[in-house]
């Protein structure tokens, strides 16, 4: 007679069925704060909406823009009632008024400050400008907090391989000299050319839907 060992099971999210929920000016209006949720963050026209949109497979479910500054609002898409993926405002965009780009900040930070449900967060960076700034604020803040990040260096298709890869080392040697690589993961990306896309769901995964983390966890 043989002992079976009971193993859990990998949840693999099928990121094909997200549908848009809702959009939010601010942190009373977004749905409840219960189940798990990842932020994508970014400057903008960095790529959030068109990363969301490449696990989708469907280029119309986020809006994306040449012109930056497209994503007002806290948009939220669901996976299923309980896991959900939120498109963050873009960070600056210069043509908009001041007064309301402080306005977006401060919802920005209250709902990083206060969503519970928040189990990652999606730090998205053009490949051939990373680390600018507003990115080198959103770590330290996710760091100090103990919140995990992804980053994703996207439009890689815009570097050849061998260049893009020299970038991701140079990312994460930045940060660890920074001290900002505790919980921080790095990757090239592409939603054009749908390049990273596996990685990244893999880590969705392990965020969304914890009992996947020891069958599918880091890379
Ligand atoms: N070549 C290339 N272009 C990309 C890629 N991802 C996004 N883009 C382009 O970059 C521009 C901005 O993309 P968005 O996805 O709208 O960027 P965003 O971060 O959502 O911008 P905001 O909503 O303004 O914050 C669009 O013209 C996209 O087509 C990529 O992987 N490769
Ligand atoms: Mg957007």
């Amino acid at each position: 007679m043989s002992i079976t060992k009971f193993e859990a099971q990998p949840q693999k999210l099928n990121y094909r069925t997200i549908r848009f929920l809702t959009s939010a000016p601010t942190l009373t209006e977004c749905p409840e704060d219960s189940g798990a949720e990842v932020a994508f963050a970014g400057r903008s026209n960095a790529g959030k909406s068109s990363a969301i949109n490449a696990l989708t497979g469907n280029n119309k479910l986020a809006r994306t823009s040449k012109t930056p500054g497209r994503t007002q609002l806290i948009n939220f898409f669901s996976l299923s009632e309980q896991q959900r993926l939120v498109d963050l405002p873009g960070y600056g965009y210069a043509k908009v008024a001041r007064a309301m780009k402080d306005e977006w900040q401060r919802h920005l930070a209250e709902y990083l400050e206060q969503r519970t449900c928040l189990k990652g967060l999606v730090l998205l960076m053009d490949i051939r400008q990373p680390l600018k700034e507003f990115d080198i604020h959103m770590l330290t803040w996710a760091v100090e907090a103990g919140l995990p990040v992804h980053i994703l260096l996207t439009k890689a298709d815009k570097l050849k391989n061998g260049p893009a890869n020299n970038a991701r080392f140079a990312v994460e040697k930045a940060i660890k000299q920074l001290g900002l690589d505790r919980g921080v993961t790095v990757q090239t990306f592409s939603s054009t050319k749908k390049a990273g896309l596996d990685k990244l769901e893999r880590k969705l995964n392990a965020w969304l839907a914890p009992q996947a983390e020891e069958a599918s966890a880091e890379d």
